[in-house]
């Protein structure tokens, strides 16, 4: 699993702190990344330990991470609500954030969107004053050159994201490519992310605005709680 950030040991201390809020009975929107990682493994704990929870992942990686910590999995189609999100981010301003480094952002922002509560795991090395993170952004591969154009008239500057392992670019687990968006800071958040989400072509971007409700930033000693 691709590695960010600060400490895994401030990574930690969030995700088990996000996964103490799963009671018996809930249905869990499962995030992707390393951070996220840890609430998975601590909610398989948990299980292992009695508690009855079934968890809808957000990506390939969360899937098999939590299959291999034990937990019940189900989907989207067959469950009425999703009691809690837990989810990671690449950085984070107030509530808003920017999300998708492990490429997942679009179907994490169906999960996180849906649940009742959305909690975002972190390390200090993720929150900031102003957004200012590139910001991913999948799309359809046949329109890699008109996103990227539409993204430049918007004020960005994209870059198509290269696989590490693989020649060429990185495909997304519904098959698309990313574009790496800088933007500079990003003082309208609202503003853009409507932009973005109004291109053709463009299947969903990174910026989460005002989905978040409780942010867990782990720390050298323990876990910052902010809630809305
Ligand atoms: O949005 C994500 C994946 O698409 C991750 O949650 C984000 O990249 C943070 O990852 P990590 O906890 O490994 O730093």
């Amino acid at each position: 699993m691709k590695t960010t950030g600060g400490s895994d040991d401030a990574k930690r201390r969030a995700g088990e702190s996000a996964a103490g809020l799963v009671l018996d009975g809930m249905v869990v929107g499962l995030g992707t990344g390393s951070t996220a990682a840890h609430a998975i493994r601590a909610l398989g704990r948990k299980v292992d330990a009695g508690l009855d929870v079934r968890g809808v992942p957000t990506s390939f990686a969360s899937r098999q991470l939590a299959r291999d910590a034990g937990i019940p999995l189900t989907t989207l189609d067959e469950v009425d609500a999703v009691d809690i999100a837990i989810d990671g981010a690449d950085q984070v301003a107030e509530f808003d954030l920017v999300k998708g480094g492990g490429a997942a952002h679009a179907r994490e922002k169906v999960v996180d969107a849906f649940a009742d509560r959305f909690v975002v795991v972190a390390d200090p090395s993720k929150v900031a004053e102003t957004l200012s993170h590139p910001v991913p952004v999948e799309l359809l591969p046949d329109a890699r050159s008109t996103v990227a154009a539409a993204v430049g008239d918007a004020g960005g500057a994209p870059t198509l994201r290269e696989a590490e392992c693989k020649d060429g670019p990185v495909v997304t687990d519904n098959g698309n490519f990313v574009l790496d968006c800088e933007f500079g800071d990003i003082t309208d958040t609202t503003a853009l992310s409507r932009t973005l989400s109004s291109i053709p072509g463009v299947v969903e971007h990174g910026l989460f605005v005002g989905l978040a409700d409780e942010i867990h930033v782990g720390t050298d000693d323990g876990v910052d709680v902010r809630t809305r």
